[in-house]
């Protein structure tokens, strides 16, 4: 299994570039199960989990191919053809991989009438249950059975009505489950209390662009009047707002001077704003924004929130780079009930934190030292290269296979900009 290897200390500077966001890629390719026409995704990135998202689409029968991208390029060009669709199913040995596979849930029951998916059951972060993508689904329409750990959706009569439905929490995948149902449903739907994360204005840009009719995208009430049938389209993956702030972070630990090629402003909001509170200077520029540090870091208080507020894929970094503040820090994780399974790990490499409940003090430290460290998920990988990028001495990272999730060429960008960094195999 490979590990990465980090010897600490270097100051980061230089141009960076962000890649196409996961969490926008991991809801755009289900798209392509709307349509008998292709879909083309251009700036996809080259993750794990847009991998395996494929071969989920191709284990329903449509088509994934790559179009003329170089390996050393970032990112690359994927056309979806779902025209024959053979199976309906989401088999639990993809979906335990991958917990986004419930995405294939909505479209397939909205453009066949029919979808049987596997439930995906708990992860490291938090029991992460599917209950509102289901009562959304029957709100418009859907008929549920539930048998063998399996959840079989139907529309009566082959087409799903349309219906209201109000999320009692704010789900960013159920919302994003139910607009794709929605589209193609033979009336209208209105879904209250949506998810306004970017992600999902991404998504509802690509289905409008695919011929969907949606209103209020990015407000909390969506409007769906369900089409016929929608056609092929081009659509290109917005930049990952979180690999950004992750390396926002990253300069910000290091005292260093990074520009984040390609990142979308507008979209950084909290995790900007949280920077700048720490003393950390955020610039735009032409080509994206500088983050610029000089060493010393305020604390923070932060809670985590659905969007537009602090993004819980954020703690973890945030945490890491707080190690190394002037003062005492507070985060509260609303979100999800398990996200500090980074904390012991950190503890190992010399960091001062306390966990009560849902709230840690995160107490600055002069120095962070190197240790061999394991990691738990993807964003507690990320807490974990960071904390090893300032520490004194060598770090290593265990189950890298977490970080290859969510981040493109992770040691290959870090390295560019004067990292010292690397992937070694066990063997
Ligand atoms: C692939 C993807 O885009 N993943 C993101 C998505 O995950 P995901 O879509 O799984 O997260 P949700 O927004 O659905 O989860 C928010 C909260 O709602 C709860 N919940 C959710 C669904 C449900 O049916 N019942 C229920 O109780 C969850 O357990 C959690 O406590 O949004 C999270 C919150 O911003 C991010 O951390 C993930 O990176
Ligand atoms: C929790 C995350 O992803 P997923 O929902 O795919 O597990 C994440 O991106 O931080």
């Amino acid at each position: 299994m490979d590990r990465i290897l980090i010897r600490g200390g270097n100051r980061l500077s230089g141009r960076l570039p962000i890649s196409g966001a996961k969490n926008a890629a991991l809801t755009l390719m289900p798209c392509a199960l709307l349509t008998e026409e292709p879909l083309t995704l251009r700036n996809l990135p080259r993750l794990a989990d847009v991998d395996g998202f494929g071969h989920l689409l191709n284990q329903l029968g449509a088509s994934t191919a790559i179009q003329g991208t170089r390996p050393e390029d970032f990112g690359r060009v994927m056309t979806i053809r779902a025209g024959n669709l053979t199976s309906t199913e989401a088999p639990y040995d993809i979906v335990r991989k991958m917990r986004a596979s419930i995405l294939v849930l909505g479209p397939l029951l909205g453009r066949g009438g029919e979808a049987t998916v596997s439930l995906p059951g708990g992860c490291a972060i938090g029991n992460r249950p599917i209950d509102l993508h289901l009562r959304a689904l029957e709100a418009i329409g859907a008929e549920l059975e539930m048998a063998a750990g399996y959840v079989k959706a139907t529309a009566p009569g082959g087409r799903l009505p349309g219906g209201r439905y109000r999320f009692p929490i704010v789900s960013v995948g159920a919302t994003e489950n139910v607009i794709m149902a929605a589209v193609l449903a033979k009336g209208t739907s209105v879904i209250e209390n949506a998810a306004r994360e970017p992600e999902i204005v991404d998504l509802c840009n690509c289905l409008v662009a695919m011929g969907a009719s949606i209103d209020g995208i990015g407000t909390e009430t969506l409007t769906i009047e369900g089409r016929d049938r929608l056609h092929g389209a081009t659509y290109a993956v917005m930049p990952d707002r979180i690999e950004a702030g992750s390396y926002a972070c990253a300069a910000a630990i290091t005292g260093g001077d990074l520009e984040l090629v390609g990142v979308a402003i507008p979209d950084m909001g909290a995790t900007f704003d949280a920077l700048v509170e720490a003393g950390v200077s955020v610039t735009p520029t032409k080509d994206g924004v500088r983050v610029a540090a000089d060493g010393g870091l305020k604390p923070l208080t932060l809670s985590t929130a659905p969007y537009p507020g602090f993004a819980t894929d954020m703690q973890a970094q945030f945490m890491a780079m707080l190690c190394k503040a002037d003062g005492a820090s507070v985060l509260t994780e609303t979100i999800f009930e398990n996200r500090y399974m980074h904390v012991p790990e950190l503890a190992r490499m010399g960091a001062d934190i306390q966990v009560r409940g849902r709230t840690a003090v995160v107490r600055g430290v002069d120095k962070l030292v190197g240790a061999p460290v394991m990691a738990t998920d993807l964003r507690a990988s990320m807490s974990l290269i960071l904390a090893g990028l300032a520490a004194d001495g060598e770090t290593s990272v265990g189950r890298v296979y977490h970080l290859d999730r969510g981040y493109e060429r992770l040691e290959e960008k870090l390295s560019a900009v004067g990292a010292d960094i690397e992937r070694a195999s066990d063997g």
